[in-house]
């Protein structure tokens, strides 16, 4: 007679155990995701006395309702807040800090930090100053993480403003600290009327120094952004590419066809860093369940989830993937492709992505799916 089996079956899959799991994420902006408390605090000590409410969840509720309003441009508007207490040397160092504190809390490995030094340099710091403050809070959150005997690999991304004229000026900066936890270079702001390839002579220098770079493209702008960004600009990443779905057509019947962009994105294996609340938000997307995340990861497109900024979406990349889950009735192996995505798009060494992946990513979701 056959004996049952003592194999243990799959974890249930809610935010307790999701945010066991290993994530990786690799579009967050650092401005997009203070705590609260932070926010308040900070602005004390720099007299900055224009926030929109006087305790954290009244302000957590402020940042969510704004940023909610359905356009992108309303949405950055709620931003001002954050940088304003950005300016000075402490400022940018707890920020970081908290930063690590907070992904690693919530079970993530791997992330990617971006911000753009250019917005903070108000409290008469230099560029330089502002990446070095930052890098060290990166480090402190990292050294605190492993003295909870935890892993965090954290690196940053310096951003260019796409409306403003210093993004060759940003990429020299990321090619300056470089070695020292700068992994790569964004551009990102207000998409419509800003086409990636304003900023050609910034990528160029990224590129002449085999340098990495991703771009925010095909969020509140269509096709054309994304083209310009992968052929005209290089991109080795696009920063939400939820538009590509213009360049494909689902017919009635399911069958699904692809235009000359979309099956080229899908054939390079072109990395689309997609941020579902966000998306909600700005209104990129009408719902989560019109979200083209399901289709896209069916036509195989390297999809990743990002949480894009943690503050005015309430979200973490834990509830990121289990608001995916449920509506998309995704399992713990589909989670784990996600994530494995988001690691082999990684601007990190092969070496190191591979290590991640097999010593971190596969060996935590082995467990969860019993
Ligand atoms: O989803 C987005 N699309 C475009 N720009 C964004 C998005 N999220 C944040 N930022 C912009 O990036 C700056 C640097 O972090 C933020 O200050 C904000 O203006
Ligand atoms: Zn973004």
């Amino acid at each position: 007679m056959a004996t049952p089996s003592q194999t243990p079956g799959p974890a249930p899959l809610d935010l307790t155990t999701v945010r066991t799991a290993p994530k990786a994420v690799l579009h967050d902006h650092l401005d997009g995701g203070l705590r609260p408390a932070t926010v308040l605090e900070l602005a004390q000590h720099c007299g900055y006395d224009a926030l929109p409410a006087t305790d954290a969840d009244a302000l957590a509720a402020w940042f969510a309702a704004a940023a909610g309003s359905g356009s992108l441009e309303r949405y950055l508007e709620t931003f001002a807040h954050t940088v304003a207490v950005m300016q000075t040397p402490e400022g940018l160092q707890r920020v970081a800090r908290e930063c690590v504190a907070d992904l690693a809390a919530d079970g993530v490995v791997y992330a990617e930090v971006r911000f753009a030094p250019e917005q903070h340099l108000d409290g008469g710091l230099s560029l330089d100053d502002v990446v070095h403050h930052t890098l060290l809070g990166f480090e402190d959150g990292m050294a605190q993480v492993r003295d909870l005997g935890r892993e965090i690999r954290v690196g940053c991304l310096l951003t260019a403003m796409r409306h403003a004229a210093r993004s060759r000026e940003i990429a020299e900066l990321a090619i300056r600290f470089r070695d020292r936890g700068v992994v790569g270079f964004d551009i990102a702001g207000a998409e419509a009327g800003h086409p990636p390839s304003r900023h050609l002579d910034a990528f160029e220098l990224m590129r002449t120094n085999n340098a990495h770079f991703t771009i925010h493209a095909g969020e509140a702008f269509g096709l054309p952004s994304i083209h310009e960004a992968i052929a005209f600009c290089g991109a080795d990443r696009l920063g939400h590419g939820v538009r590509i779905t213009d360049d494909i057509v689902v017919d009635d019947d399911g069958t699904t066809r692809l235009g000359r962009l979309a099956n080229y994105v899908r054939d390079k294996r072109i990395p689309l860093e997609l941020c579902p609340s966000s998306n909600v938000q700005t209104g990129a997307v009408p719902s989560l369940d019109k979200h083209p995340f399901d289709l896209l990861a069916r036509l195989r497109f390297r999809v990743t989830v990002n949480t894009d900024n943690r503050l005015m979406s309430a979200t973490t990349m834990s509830d990121e993937m289990v608001a995916l889950a449920v509506t998309f009735g995704y399992g713990w192996s589909d989670l784990e492709r996600f994530t494995i995505n988001a690691m082999k798009s990684a601007f990190l060494p092969f070496p190191e992505r591979l290590r991640l992946i097999d010593e971190v990513v596969k060996p935590g979701y082995a467990l969860l799916k019993g």
